[in-house]
């Protein structure tokens, strides 16, 4: 049982009593003015705390006090505690519970049950999610138990497809009171400090933060982005064990770019465009500064900054924080995983490829990247030679040398010159200028690989590689089920958000799609450098997770087809990953935990010999190591810390 700490700021039921209108609805602990530098920043959207400053009455004063809540209702208004109707009769006594909770105790398997039993009464896929946060922000342990019981139900309606409308929707369904996330206002660039000091909980070990400028394939949706961060560090917690109370997802408002929300009245935002590139970087620049200074260990994943941004930052801060961008690594490695098992399986010499990525951004790019890195590698190619594997198309077509427009630097690092002054325009045109082997989905241009695209891939090889991996559902290129019709079953496929699986009418096999989602890389990658205390995230860790996860693959998943493994089996995969990654660290003498570099004979900072590290017995002991410090939701069955508090 984790004990109690006295919240810096508003504690989750004080929060719960700001109204949305910004009016306490019951009042509270001191007599205190609401004011920008006061500790309400950061936990509300800024646009609501601009309202709620603006009005009258918001001074907190002694004629509206009430007491904090006390007795059986703190317990059941504190999330990570919370049990519900799991409180067993004699703690319902001391707790000061009885009568606040339904009389029958239920097991938390039969409180899964009915959290199941409803949420397949819901019909649309908003209703569930917001149920869900709900279920989340009131028992956490209910919550995690659900999603690892259920995780292919449950991972589609907590992350894409559905957090992506849940974004679109955030300013519609955000709920007062319940927080999931910090907003860091560029207006509030001198109190950087203060507001991370409201953070409730302690020591965070992982963040996960956004400016909202490339939302999946959604675009700009500013501070609506906030569903991102929250929905990949509940897979943080899911799939790799992370503590709850020890993650942290961050968005940035710098303003946004997007109309639509500049001009609408109930977006939670600040109503400006977003800054010049001198301003975007002195703000992160402060922000970053400021999470070392109180979080000094702490692991940012960077997520869905547009291109840009996304590879500036990333090269930014790489070598100076514990820091990566899952949008280029992380899906450069989940694709490179993914594209190792294809490569058996399509029976072309690794230099024989010829890899065609439709989208030029911070995914596709990252993920030529990982690929070109592992032809060197693997394929003992050079890197002029594993470079010319790739050919990339954007909006405006096959990005060459001599296009006639400014290409970014990202884009020249694949931009062909032998193309012998021809341009091609067209998604088909290149195709049958390239004849790739494989096509490469990164545009969030839903449906854009069209049975005749999909038919000319065929024509040129037995088996196709055709991954559609833009999210959400509606972007991506095309479906499993058009894949395998138009190639009449002898599609490779991966696709970004999961598709049903499909009745192959020639093989007769029901065959399940793989999911080519960084999903399965991001956790494993983050527990490793976080429990190996690495001083940075490396391109050789980054590889080695791709690695791990392409052969983690079973028998019997190999023998249905499958490019991953199955989703059921994804904390086992990421303990596997942490684990490499953790090698990587220690091979590379970039880990400091001295309980690990101890298992190694060495001392933090020390590179270990490769040879000590393919030791069968510490590579077991380190994935037992691993395994036992990953959270695991169940209710505890010592209560001694919870009475304390009472
Ligand atoms: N499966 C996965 O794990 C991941 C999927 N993604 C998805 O990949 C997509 C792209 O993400 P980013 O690269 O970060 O975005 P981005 O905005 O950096 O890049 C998009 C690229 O698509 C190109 N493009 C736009 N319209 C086009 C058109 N009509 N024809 C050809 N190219 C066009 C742009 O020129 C740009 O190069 C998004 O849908 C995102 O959700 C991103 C990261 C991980
Ligand atoms: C999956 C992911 O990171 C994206 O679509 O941006
Ligand atoms: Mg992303």
């Amino acid at each position: 049982m984790r004990s109690a700490r006295k919240p810096v700021g508003l504690s989750h039921s004080q929060l719960r009593g700001i109204t949305s209108t910004g009016r306490w609805s019951s009042p509270t602990l001191h007599t205190r003015p609401l004011s920008p530098t006061a500790n309400y920043t950061g936990l509300l959207p800024p646009s609501l705390l601009q309202a709620t400053l603006k009005m009258p009455n918001t001074t907190i004063n002694d004629k509206h006090t009430v007491s904090p809540l006390k007795g059986g209702m703190s317990v059941l208004k504190s999330r990570h505690i919370n049990q519900g109707t799991s409180f067993p009769p004699q703690l319902r006594t001391s707790l000061r519970l009885r009568g606040l909770v339904p009389p029958t105790q239920e097991t938390l398997d039969q409180q899964i049950e009915r959290v199941i039993t409803f949420l397949n009464t819901l019909e649309s896929p908003i209703e569930k999610y917001c149920y869900l946060s709900r279920l989340k922000s009131e028992n956490v342990t209910l919550f995690y138990r659900v999603v690892i019981d259920h995780l292919t139900q449950i991972t589609p309606l907590i992350y894409t497809p559905v957090v992506g409308e849940a974004c679109q929707k955030f300013s519609l369904i955000y709920t007062p009171g319940l927080v999931e996330g910090l907003f860091l206002s560029k207006e509030d660039k001198d109190h950087i400090p203060e507001i991370l000091d409201n953070w409730p909980y302690p020591n965070p070990e992982i963040c996960v933060i956004t400016d909202g400028s490339r939302i999946l394939g959604l675009g700009d949706l500013g501070v609506n982005g906030m569903g991102i961060p929250i929905g990949k560090l509940s897979l943080y917690i899911a799939a790799a064990g992370f503590d709850p109370s020890r993650t942290l997802p961050i968005t940035l408002d710098m303003g946004t770019n997007n109309d639509k929300y500049l001009n609408d009245p109930l977006y939670l935002g600040l109503r400006c465009r977003r800054p010049s590139d001198p301003d975007f970087f002195d703000y992160i620049d402060s922000v970053m500064a400021a999470l070392r200074k109180k979080w000094p260990n702490m692991l940012v994943q960077f997520e869905d900054f547009s291109s840009e941004h996304a590879f500036q930052t990333l090269d930014r801060y790489r070598n100076e924080y514990l820091c990566f961008n899952d949008d280029i690594q992380g899906t450069g490695a989940v694709i490179l995983s993914g594209f190792i098992n294809a490569l058996t399986m399509s029976g072309v010499p690794l230099n024989k490829h010829r890899i065609l990525f439709f989208g030029a951004g911070s995914a596709g790019v990252g993920v030529a990247s990982q690929l070109k890195d592992h032809f060197i590698k693997s394929g003992g190619m050079s890197p002029e030679a594993a470079r010319d594997v790739f050919w990339l198309v954007d909006s405006k077509g096959l990005v060459t040398f001599d296009r006639g427009d400014k290409l970014p630097q990202h884009k020249t690092l694949f931009a062909r010159s032998d193309n012998g002054g021809k341009q091609f325009k067209t998604l088909a045109d290149v195709i049958n200028y390239v004849q790739p082997t494989a096509l490469i989905g990164l545009a969030s241009q839903g449906g854009a690989f069209t049975p005749d695209i999909i038919e000319l891939m065929a024509s040129m090889n037995d088996r196709p590689i055709i991954f559609p991996l833009s999210n959400p559902l509606t972007n991506a290129e095309c479906t499993f089920e058009q894949a395998m019709i138009h190639t009449k079953g002898k599609v490779l496929f991966a696709s970004g958000t999961a598709f049903p699986a499909f009745l192959d009418p020639y093989s007769k096999q029901v065959l399940e799609p793989g999911q080519g989602n960084n999903m399965y890389i991001f956790p494993g990658l983050g527990r490793g450098t976080v429990l190996a205390k690495a001083e940075r995230v490396t391109d050789d860790m980054v590889y080695q997770s791709a690695v791990t996860l392409a052969e983690s693959l079973t028998e019997e998943e190999r023998s249905e087809q499958r490019l991953y493994p199955r989703l059921q089996r994804i904390r086992e995969i990421s303990a596997l990953i942490a684990r490499d990654v953790i090698h990587t660290a220690l091979r590379e003498g970039l880990a400091h935990e001295p309980a690990i570099v101890r298992m190694y004979g060495a001392s933090p900072g020390q590179p270990v010999p490769a040879a000590t590290l393919r030791d069968e017995e510490r590579a077991a002991a380190l994935l037992t190591y691993v395994q036992e410090r990953m959270w695991n939701p169940a209710y505890p069955e010592d209560f001694s810390g919870l009475k304390a508090m009472m």
